[in-house]
């Protein structure tokens, strides 16, 4: 049984967001529909090594002229050097206009990826097949794509949205348990900006989902990618609401970039950090309970991931953490944004917090002064 969800606004052909089981083995006949001169594939070293063949298989089955390139595993490959790499590997294998590319892998390949295909000759058509919770629940929707620099987080990029999500269940089994996790983290994310009752589900019924239980996962997938569609649908660019989506990231991305996006913190994990201080700076200005606060990061915590500054070995600068927050992509004319919370479910964006209030609060977290 699968379960579609559909994705679409103003402005952007809407697509669907298929999530079931057995999907890479029958994703040759979804991308065919699409009718594409060549289907190719992108991918990791490690994906590509479990799964590559099952999709290639697939595709060239399904009459597809197909290939596939790979980068090294890894936020290192969102880089400028993968990104020519695999621009210059399509150039080479003569790909076209109506050529599509494949992502297969999670949220580093995706994002590379789908920037890429925005990118190749102005633009081609690409589908996401996500192999991570991360970017099943996360990063395959709503057509964020970027890459990193040395400055900071996802600050080159596009948006470009894929022609079609196959988010197969089943890929999930060879993942590691660090990495559930992590996509974890973001399912625990989307409870807390708008769906206070998920949110519980999560930590009661459904955090079997946390260790990797399949049933849980799906039930997870599937309310994530729904809340994500709606937020996207409604806002694609981030004119507004969709910055909700970024609760926990101003902290996270700042605590990524200053750890030179290594291996210390995955990105879900700096998202469940940033998230847990989120609510307690939120808490510390009054505008939530000390006691969402408190079940926010017990939450998180109880996933395996982590909540203080303490949890990373690593002493974090807070003037360093002021300045990454500042180079945001939501800060603008200099002033820090945050995406702050009322209570579990219901947050909302400041595009004026005080420096000098984040300052004493992350020394409070333990920053150094
Ligand atoms: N575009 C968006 O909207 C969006 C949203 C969230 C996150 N992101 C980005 O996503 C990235 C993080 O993605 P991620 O957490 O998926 O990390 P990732 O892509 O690095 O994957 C994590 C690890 O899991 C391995 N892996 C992937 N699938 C596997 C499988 N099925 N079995 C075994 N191993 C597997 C990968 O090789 C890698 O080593 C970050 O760069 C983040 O910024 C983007
Ligand atoms: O889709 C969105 O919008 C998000 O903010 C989802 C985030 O989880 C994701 O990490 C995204 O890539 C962050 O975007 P950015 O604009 O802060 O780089
Ligand atoms: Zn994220």
């Amino acid at each position: 049984m699968t379960t579609t969800i559909p994705v679409g606004g103003e402005g952007f052909a809407a697509y669907e967001v298929v999530v079931g089981r057995g999907l890479l083995k029958k994703a040759g006949a979804r991308v065919a529909a699409l009718k594409p001169t060549r289907a190719y594939i992108v991918s990791d070293e490690t994906v590509a090594a479990i799964h590559g063949e099952t999709v290639r298989g697939s595709l060239a089955s399904a009459g597809l002229a197909t290939g596939i390139v790979t980068v090294p595993a890894g936020e290192a490959s969102k880089s400028f050097e993968q990104l020519e790499a695999v621009l210059d590997r399509l150039l080479a294998e003569g790909l076209d206009r109506k050529s599509l590319v494949v992502a297969l892998g999670g949220g580093v390949v995706g994002d590379l990826a789908g920037l890429t295909a925005a990118l190749f000759m102005r633009g081609v058509d690409f589908v996401q097949i996500p192999t991570t919770l991360l970017a099943q629940v996360d990063s395959s929707v709503g057509g964020k794509t970027a890459i990193d620099t040395p400055r900071g987080k996802n600050l080159i990029g596009a948006f470009h949205q894929p022609r079609l999500v196959l988010a197969d269940i089943e890929a999930l089994a060879t993942l590691p348990i660090r990495q559930v996790r992590s996509g974890w983290a973001e399912v625990l994310k989307h409870g807390l900006i708008c769906d206070a009752a998920f949110f519980d589900w999560l930590g009661g019924e459904g955090a079997a989902g946390a260790e990797g239980d399949p049933d849980a996962l799906e039930r997870a997938v599937i309310r994530s990618v729904e809340i994500k569609a709606q937020i996207v649908g409604e806002d694609e660019k981030e004119a507004g609401r969709r910055a909700l989506l970024n609760l926990g990231h101003t902290f996270g991305h700042a605590l990524e970039a200053e750890l030179g996006f290594g291996d210390a913190l995955t990105h879900g994990e700096a998202v469940a950090l940033g998230c847990a201080m989120a609510f307690r700076f939120s808490a510390r200005q009054g505008l939530c309970s000390a006691a969402d606060a408190e079940k926010s990061e017990a939450g998180i915590k109880a996933a395996g991931l982590p909540t203080r500054l303490a949890d990373v070995d690593q002493i974090f600068s807070a003037e360093a953490l002021i300045g990454r927050m500042a180079g945001d992509k939501k800060a603008e004319g200099g002033r820090l944004t945050l995406i702050l919370a009322r209570a579990i479910g219901d947050v909302f964006t400041d595009k004026d917090v005080d420096a000098e209030v984040v300052r004493a609060f992350l020394i409070e977290e333990g920053a150094a002064a």
